[in-house]
């Protein structure tokens, strides 16, 4: 039946950490122990949490309580298999217990093979896209809400023939009746078959998967049928399994773009919730999504590097799950290409919506200019040296750059 080690921080004095880890391992499995009759702990000796090793960490400068990491294992007896008994599991009344935080959930192969991962995954999506040999770019329609579809389809059309090699609804674009999910799908098709003719370039639109949870399957095999490319999810307003329900419909079979709206209430806080790279990395990922969005170190919404970086890591670390796309976020523009490729790698999609479409030549220059600087990196060239690259250029004077450290 296998089991999962939860890995949770507390901050508690340290004479009672013993006897936290014990009440968790009992109380989210059997509950009582010690009292039992022998007979009973033979019965159920194969549903008591063990805890498996108590690690001081630091101190709360705070408080002065000691900070320590709990690990603790629960049988594959006690639950089924799926996201929502785990997490009930391992942190269901626990996370509303005083200062803890799930930072891990260790799988073993046996509950592993459970979860579907990816469908496509990295290797998967750039079959689709023929790009092979550097990061892709992604750019996000704004501005688009209470515009017609006219307004939506030029706004495609400029981000296409920017270069962009995939395009993104913004999350907050619902279902609506001057934009409709079924016409951006269809109408959105034959302006990207157009640039295609036009230029040869293909771009793939990420549509949002918006509405009701029991409507989503539907809607979501219906933009299949329609020749939809990928799908957009707000897995956090929605929840992990509906993710994975989606995944494994095999009458839906598009990738699946995971964005984060949401998440910052469950990671946002150093002492409660779940860490960063277990629910936009791992869980993400044995969910099945093929891209992850996340905030990255140096735009708008910045996150701390090192947490970033762990997302990172779980999301393409070897596993017999396909890997994920990362896909670092938010406030991204030109000058931050040098110093994204550091940290991610050729494996990332380098996003941005502001970045493209403040470009002083609109989204089309905004387009170009990253795409420039993902060449000019991928020649070595640093960026101030590329400077045939017009739309580059002007870029970088507006929103300067950052160059990559040299390690
Ligand atoms: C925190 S990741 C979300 C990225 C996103 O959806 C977005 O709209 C970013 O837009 P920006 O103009 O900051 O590139
Ligand atoms: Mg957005």
């Amino acid at each position: 039946m296998g089991h999962v080690t939860a890995v949770y921080q507390i901050i508690a004095k340290r004479e009672d950490l013993e006897k936290k880890a014990e009440g968790i391992a009992l109380g989210l499995t059997v509950g009582s122990w010690t009292d039992l009759p022998l007979l009973v702990q033979e019965q159920l000796k194969k549903h008591k949490g063990q805890v498996v090793e108590i690690k001081e960490t630091g101190e709360d400068p705070s408080s002065g309580k000691t900070i320590a990491q709990l690990h603790i294992r629960f049988p594959g007896e006690n639950f089924s298999k799926d996201i929502p008994a785990i997490l009930t599991t391992t942190f269901g009344k626990l996370s509303l217990d005083g200062e803890i935080k799930l930072l891990d959930l260790q799988f073993d192969d046996e509950i592993f093979r459970y979860f579907p991962g990816p469908r496509f995954g990295i290797q998967g999506l750039r079959e689709k896209l023929g790009v092979y040999d550097r990061p892709l770019v992604m750019s996000i329609f704004k501005g688009v809400i209470g515009r017609d579809m006219d307004y939506l389809l030029a706004q495609l059309r400029e981000q296409a023939l920017g270069g962009v090699d995939l395009v993104k609804d913004d999350e907050i674009l619902f279902e609506n009746s001057l934009t409709s999910f079924e016409t951006r799908i269809k109408e959105g098709k034959k302006v990207l078959d157009n640039v295609y003719q036009e230029k040869g370039h293909r771009t793939l639109y990420a549509v949002n998967l918006t509405g009701k949870t029991f409507e989503l399957k539907d809607k979501a095999r219906k933009a299949k049928e329609l020749g939809a490319d990928i799908l957009l999810f707000n897995v956090f307003t929605y929840g992990l399994d509906v993710l994975q329900a989606l995944r494994e419909d095999d009458e839906i079979v598009l990738p699946i773009m995971a964005h984060p709206a949401f998440s910052g209430s469950f990671t946002s806080s150093e002492k409660y919730g779940l860490s960063h790279s277990l629910l936009l990395g791992k869980l993400i990922r044995i969910a099945g999504a093929d891209f992850s969005l996340f905030p990255s170190p140096y735009g708008s919404v910045a996150l701390e590097r090192d947490k970033v970086l762990k997302v990172k890591e779980e999301l393409v670390k070897e596993s017999v799950l396909k890997p994920v796309f990362p896909v670092p976020s938010a406030g991204i523009h030109p000058g931050l290409v040098p110093i994204l490729i550091h940290d991610f790698g050729k494996d990332c999609v380098i996003n941005a919506g502001g970045g493209v479409h403040g470009h002083p030549q609109g989204a089309q220059g905004g387009g170009k200019a990253f795409r420039q600087a993902v060449d000019a990196v991928s020649r070595g060239v640093s960026l101030n040296e590329a400077a045939e690259d017009i739309e580059l250029q002007e870029a970088i004077r507006l929103w300067g750059w950052k160059e990559a450290p040299s390690n």
